[in-house]
């Protein structure tokens, strides 16, 4: 398990290559204090005032200007939280935490997760703070000015096709049901392995949003956290985007900067979790009238190569290690078939991590490969890409490339020796009194957002570059063939 407390939050550095690549080596359990706001982020409610209709006028692309100026949420009590006890800044320094003192502890645990459109309705707004998420569409730092005008464009261009898949699985995503039953089924295991805990849900795209549970574990006056995102794998993508949003909040805040805070940053070689995937894959494999002739086929949702190869996400490197442990525990019960591993949900005009599902389906099919069972393998909740992409779209296009059986492994939701093991987790990574300080410093860009002067010469150029690569051959091709 890789996991890291501290008391505050950690920067998010995975895109300093250094940094990243110290995900990929895994890093210890370790004690950190204070952090450091990388991104201006405007709040969950000012994301959701954007992208409704009223606002359609600012976030046109005629606007760019106007939405490039980042909501900034200032005050005193920033400056004051990084001055909490700590002399040495940019070296591990133990600390002694105030709550420590606490009399009783009250323990939170906060699950991350991504959150889904509860109804059709949701579906624009939903991607447009996907979409506006600097961690999902990665812009270098001149065109950062673009992010807002691109999620508004590019989430109105995808909201019909999206709705059509959401329509297809009941009107809405499932995920916050689940999360939440996610949520309740954790707290009685924790209490039955005697920790008394308050658990949230946290969403980094629509609602029950991080910064809603976050000031609910304020009001709550909870004294030790434990944040746990529902991704088995780490990417920048995911766990390190809703890092990011958390050190943003916690470094505006007094009482949460003080906070002692341990973060299980992935968790895939939990033997408790490997065991479960491998106890639903034997499973789903004895429904087979032969068994033994199935394949096993590992999706797992894709992110860019650019990710993997320019910013370090450890995210490649942590799924193939996944799918071998799972196999391996499949192999010591004596299940020696032969399995494959393939990316997922690509969109937008870059390339992603290969091989592709849909690809690697047909070639299997034309291989003569004639039982399939596949696994989702990114993410523990049933959603549009388990219920839809794959039990829809890659089922059809299965048998109709040859492949006569076809099963599907359903996601571990929650399966009790999965959620017991989550308990484990989250038990073993809970926050010691002391705390280790880390530095923190702002990212140039946010310093240059400071100054008005940078700021105006950035809005300047980045405004005549947005229309420049908005109107770029490659980005018209990317919508004309359908790629958003
Ligand atoms: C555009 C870039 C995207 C990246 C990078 C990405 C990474 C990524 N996502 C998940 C898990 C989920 N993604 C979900 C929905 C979803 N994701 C993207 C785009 C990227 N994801 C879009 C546009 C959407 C919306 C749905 C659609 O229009 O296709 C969901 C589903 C939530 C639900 O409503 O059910 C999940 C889960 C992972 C694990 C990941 C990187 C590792
Ligand atoms: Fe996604």
């Amino acid at each position: 398990m890789d996991a890291t407390s501290f008391s505050g939050l950690l920067p998010h550095t995975d895109l300093n290559p250094n940094f990243a690549r110290s995900y990929a080596q895994g890093t210890p359990l370790t004690s950190v204090s204070c952090h450091s706001l990388q991104e201006h982020r405007p709040s969950s409610q000012a994301l959701a005032f954007l992208s409704s209709n009223k606002t359609s006028k600012i976030t046109s692309l005629l606007g760019v200007s106007n939405v490039c100026r980042p909501v900034q949420k200032r005050n005193g009590v920033g400056k004051a939280i990084c001055a909490v006890g700590l002399g040495v800044y940019g070296e591990n320094v133990i600390e002694h935490q105030s709550h420590s003192h606490a009399t009783e502890d009250k323990v939170g645990v906060l699950l991350l997760n991504l959150g889904g459109p509860d109804t059709l309705n949701d579906v624009q707004p939903f991607l447009f703070n996907l979409f506006a998420d600097p961690d999902i569409i990665r812009l270098p730092r001149l065109f950062q000015c673009l992010q807002w005008p691109l999620a508004k464009l590019i989430s109105v261009l995808r909201a019909p096709k999206s709705k059509e898949g959401y329509a297809s699985i009941g009107g809405g995503s499932p995920l916050r049901k689940i999360t939440n039953e996610q949520a309740d089924a954790l707290k009685t295991a924790l209490k039955a392995k005697n920790l008394t805990a308050n658990v949230y849900v946290g969403m980094r795209y629509w609602y029950p949003f991080t910064e809603e549970a976050v000031q609910q574990i304020k009001r709550d006056r909870i004294t030790k956290l434990v944040v746990l995102p529902l991704y088995p794998q780490f990417s920048i993508s995911t766990t390190g985007s809703s890092i990011r949003v958390l050190q943003s909040i916690f470094r505006e805040d007094e009482y949460l900067s003080r906070l002692p805070v341990s973060i299980i940053r992935s968790w895939y070689k939990r033997e408790g979790y490997v065991i479960s995937m491998a106890d639903l894959i034997k499973k789903e494999m004895e429904k087979f009238t032969r068994p033994e002739e199935v394949m096993i086929f590992f999706s797992a949702h894709g992110v860019p190569v650019s990710y993997v190869e320019d910013a370090g996400d450890p995210y490649k490197d942590q799924m193939e290690e996944c799918i071998y442990l799972i196999m391996q525990k499949l192999k010591d019960r004596g299940i020696n078939n032969d399995h494959t591993l393939a990316y997922q949900s690509r969109v937008g005009p870059v390339e992603w991590l290969k091989p592709y599902t849909d690809k690697v389906l047909v070639e299997l099919g034309q291989k003569g490969v004639k039982s399939l069972l596949a696994v989702p393998v990114s993410f523990v909740s049933e959603h549009i890409e388990t219920l839809e992409e794959i039990d829809m779209e890659y089922k059809e296009l299965a048998l109709e490339s040859g492949i006569e059986n076809w099963g599907r492994v359903p996601a571990l939701n929650c399966t009790s020796s999965f959620i017991t093991d989550l308990a484990d987790a989250v038990i073993e990574a809970l926050p010691t009194a002391s705390a280790t300080a880390m530095s923190t410093p702002r990212s140039a860009s946010e310093e240059d957002d400071l100054d008005p002067v940078r700021y105006a010469i950035k809005l300047f150029f980045g405004s005549i570059l947005a229309f420049v690569l908005l109107f770029s051959p490659r980005m018209i091709l990317a919508f004309k063939n359908n790629l958003f």
